[in-house]
């Protein structure tokens, strides 16, 4: 037998408050019309009235038990919601979102019905013209304190769409690791969770960059995927080719799930240019065909995974290497996606000059960075206005990170699960790929004898019997 708490006595309180409140007038109409019952056609009305008023209060008692929270984490919800709507003509007042009109009255920023993605409100907002987001977005800070929130942020560029995002718990505060070996929906990979506490699902499939600073978290994302990959590259549906400019120590404890793998620079530039020919040959081989890659045993989709592709890009002392690499990876990048080669990389330091083919990378994941430009830089401008501050994320959350995804859609704030190097073994032990090719160094063509300098050659003066000719 369902027990009555003094908290469903409160809630219940709170709605026939509401009731009454939207709803004495009815009461006085039906005690007016009582007063005038001796008129034959009023007591009509007035049993038409009683019925409609019954019928109307079966309903609200209906739709309001359906409704009522049922947790007290939800209780919590409504009320914040409903304070935030009783207080809102208010605090917009004092922030200043609200503009006279041309008779003189005042119009204020409306607020609509707020819904909850898990521990944020979700307030949608209309501003009148002659406000636009800026003014909204600079009063987000003033706006989390009015409402007790930790952090708000603004959505959407509509000034009549707009959805003020009010952060009341860090659901991504606490680590987690995550199950593998699931099987593979051949589009996604699920890499964490998001703020809201579903699952966090990357896209396979555009050019991927992470950038992050020393210590965000880039490792549990490489192994992330990896490991949400594990069925399908145990299948040979998905090869990674794995470049490990630390030399190594980041990706070979997982060697077996890779079917290529390099550390050293000139290794690392090989297996890019031999990702460049077999793309090649099997865009030759599509031609015609189809202009969509679909991965089988066959004919794999191949991620090209490199962990500090800086060391590659910018760093490598070797200038020619340098330029192959870069090369090779643009070549990957611009048009690797149709045919099934796919580059996931990853770099502490975002610059342009550190990675000529930023462009090229469509989806792009930013950890914690160390100031807004590098944010800006990884993101874009119209991804931190809207409230994706890769450098506010604190050093103590690791794995937080806020995803820009190539289909417009707004930023992304998730956080991947943990990966231990006992995972990795297991995985290695369990999911290995089924063929390892190894990156072989050519024998350099013999270098050729070199000749004497030529003395140069005098230039030829023209003599005086040309000159006069
Ligand atoms: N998703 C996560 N959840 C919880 N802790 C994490 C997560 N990712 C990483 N960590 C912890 O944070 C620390 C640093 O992580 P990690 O090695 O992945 O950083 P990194 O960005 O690869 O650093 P570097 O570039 O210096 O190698 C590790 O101790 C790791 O245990």
């Amino acid at each position: 037998m369902a027990v009555t708490t003094p908290r469903d006595l409160r809630t219940w309180g709170d709605e026939t408050r509401l009731l009454w409140r939207r709803g004495w007038w009815v009461l006085v109409v039906l005690w007016i019309m009582g007063w005038l019952a001796f008129i034959p056609a009023v007591q009509a009305l007035l049993d038409w009235a009683v019925a409609i008023a019954l019928g109307g209060f079966i309903v609200w008692f209906v739709v309001a038990f359906k409704r009522a929270p049922h947790g007290q984490d939800d209780r919590w919800k409504r009320n914040v919601s409903r304070n935030m709507l009783a207080a809102w003509p208010d605090v917009a007042m004092r922030l200043g979102l609200s503009v006279r009109s041309y008779a003189g009255g005042v119009v204020f920023a409306g607020v609509g019905h707020p819904t909850w993605d898990g521990w944020t409100c979700c307030l949608p907002v209309s501003l009148p013209q002659g406000l636009g987001r800026e003014h909204l977005q600079a009063q987000t800070n003033l706006l989390a304190q009015a409402f007790g929130a930790r952090q708000a942020s603004v959505q959407g560029s509509r000034i009549d769409e707009m959805t003020l995002r009010l952060e009341y718990a860090d659901a991504l505060a606490l680590p987690f690791t995550l199950e593998y070996g699931q099987p593979w929906d051949e589009r996604t990979v699920v890499m964490g969770q998001g703020n809201s506490g579903s699952p966090w699902r990357l896209r396979l499939g555009p050019h991927t960059l992470v950038a992050g600073s020393s210590g965000s978290g880039k490792a549990s994302i490489v192994w992330g995927l990896l490991l949400g990959l594990a069925q399908p590259i145990r299948d040979g549906v998905v090869e990674v080719w794995g470049i490990d400019r630390k030399g190594g120590m980041e990706l070979a404890m997982g060697k077996p799930l890779l079917t290529r793998f390099a550390a050293d620079a000139q290794r690392s530039v090989i297996l890019l240019e031999d990702a460049v020919i077999a793309m090649q040959s099997r865009a030759t081989e599509l031609a015609g065909r189809t202009r969509q890659h679909v991965a089988t045993s066959g004919s794999p989709t191949v991620v090209v995974l490199i962990d500090e592709l800086a060391a590659l890009t910018a760093y490598e002392t070797d200038r020619d290497l340098m330029q192959r690499a870069n090369k090779a990876l643009a070549t990957l990048a611009s048009q690797g996606r149709a045919v099934g080669f796919i580059v996931f990389a990853c770099l502490q330091d975002p610059r342009k000059e550190t990675l000529p083919a930023r462009g090229l990378f469509t989806q792009t994941v930013g950890l914690r960075l160390r100031d807004g430009l590098e944010t800006s830089m990884v993101l874009g401008d119209g991804a931190v206005a809207a409230g994706a501050l890769c450098h506010k994320i604190s050093p103590d959350t690791p794995g937080v990170a806020y995803v820009l995804p190539d289909d417009g859609t707004p930023p992304q704030r998730v956080r991947a699960g943990l990966v231990t190097d006992d995972m990795i073994r297991d995985a290695a032990v369990h999911y290995p790929a089924p063929r390892q090719i190894p990156v072989v160094v050519h024998d350099q063509p013999p270098a050729r004898e070199r000749r004497e300098p030529r003395t140069p050659r005098q230039p030829r003066r023209t003599s005086r019997k040309e000159y006069e000719s």
